[in-house]
């Protein structure tokens, strides 16, 4: 544990050292340093970094190297992988312009999965969305990296959420207990490729403005950059950072906790940079039946119908349901064709 916790410039998002959270033998004080850094960054951004994941670099970097190796395929070799073959799981490839995170293409390619069911798991024959065998591209290793990452970081999730709760003053496996011991995991490869847009075709972003939709998203991104963030004070830069992910929270958080943990809308510029961009949003989420609820007796929560600011224009603290049913709702939408196919 390094005595510093939290480094950051007015300007820019904190990095918070999570050491204490990962590691079992961490004392009381300590966790509770890394959640109060925590707190601050959720009420302040929505955004920080996390450094001393324990994440193995050489996993990551392994990652890295086999997804460059996809994305350099011939698009109609990829196009075995695409994601209308994955049917209702909603799994496997899309190409360049293939998703309309806010209603307009955006330049980027993407490998959809999610954590691994076989198709005779109850959920899977229940047809349940967003479940089931993801679609791996065949390239030697590949699959055994993505399934190593998922495990790896979905591990980070369930610590960097305890923190949260603790944050929050709540016992330290609120979440766990209510919605993310069997969380719903997606994961996403990325490939912003640096490749100029057709005449005719109006994609102005890598990714749209948007903000996530579950609980938290954890992100690793190779040292290109292009994300920023819609802080109070303006737009603000989350370049890469050796060593470190990068967390938000995601629609849910706002709504439990009525608003005073931000889900904070944020783009990714399209690349111009002369090398393709690879990002790696895992997103750690409430469990597709669970129905998300406000956290009792938080102060200062006012849940707020902020839907006229919102992107989306939607009132989250008015969502009642599973939380199943508000990730359709936003899938749907940013793939509609699929939506058509599939559900
Ligand atoms: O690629 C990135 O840096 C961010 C992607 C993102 O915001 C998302 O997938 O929700
Ligand atoms: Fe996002």
């Amino acid at each position: 544990m390094t005595t510093e916790i939290v480094s950051s410039s007015a300007a820019s998002l904190p990095v918070i050292d999570i050491a204490a959270l990962v590691h079992p033998d961490a004392d009381d004080a300590a966790r509770a340093a890394v959640a109060h850094a925590m707190g601050s960054a959720c009420r302040e951004h929505g955004f920080f970094y996390i450094r001393h994941h324990g994440v193995p670099q050489d996993l990551i970097d392994r990652l890295h190297a086999l997804s460059q190796a996809f994305f350099s395929w011939p698009e109609e070799s990829k196009m075995q992988w695409r994601m209308a073959l994955g049917g209702r799981a909603w799994r496997g490839y899309f190409k360049v312009g293939g998703e309309l995170t806010s209603g307009l293409p955006d330049w980027k390619e993407g490998l959809y999965l999610g954590t691994e069911l076989p198709a005779t798991h109850p959920l899977v024959q229940a047809g349940t969305p967003v479940h089931g065998p993801n679609l791996f591209p065949e390239l030697e290793g590949y699959r055994e990296a993505i399934l190593q990452y998922m495990e790896a970081v979905t591990q980070v999730g369930h610590r960097v959420m305890e923190g949260i709760a603790l944050s929050l003053g709540l016992p330290v496996s609120y979440f766990s207990q209510r919605y993310t011991a069997d969380p719903l995991v997606l994961f996403r490869i990325f490939n912003y490729p640096s490749m100029d847009v057709p005449a005719g075709v109006d994609a102005p972003w890598g990714v749209g403005e948007h903000t996530d939709y579950g609980l938290l998203t954890i992100l690793y991104q190779d040292r290109i950059g292009g994300l920023s963030v819609h802080t109070p004070s303006g737009w603000v830069d989350a370049p890469p950072l050796p060593g470190t992910f990068v967390c938000n929270i995601g629609d849910m958080l706002d709504r439990m906790t009525g608003g005073l943990y931000k889900s904070t809308p944020h783009r990714v510029r399209r690349n111009t940079s002369g090398t393709d961009r690879l990002s790696f949003p895992l997103f750690f989420d409430p469990n597709f039946e669970a129905r998300v609820r406000r956290i009792e007796g938080l102060a200062g929560a006012p849940a707020r119908d902020d839907s006229s600011e919102r992107w989306d224009k939607a009132n989250v603290h008015a969502f009642n349901g599973r939380y199943g049913d508000y990730l359709l709702a936003k899938v749907s939408k940013v793939f509609p064709e699929l939506k058509d196919e599939v559900l």
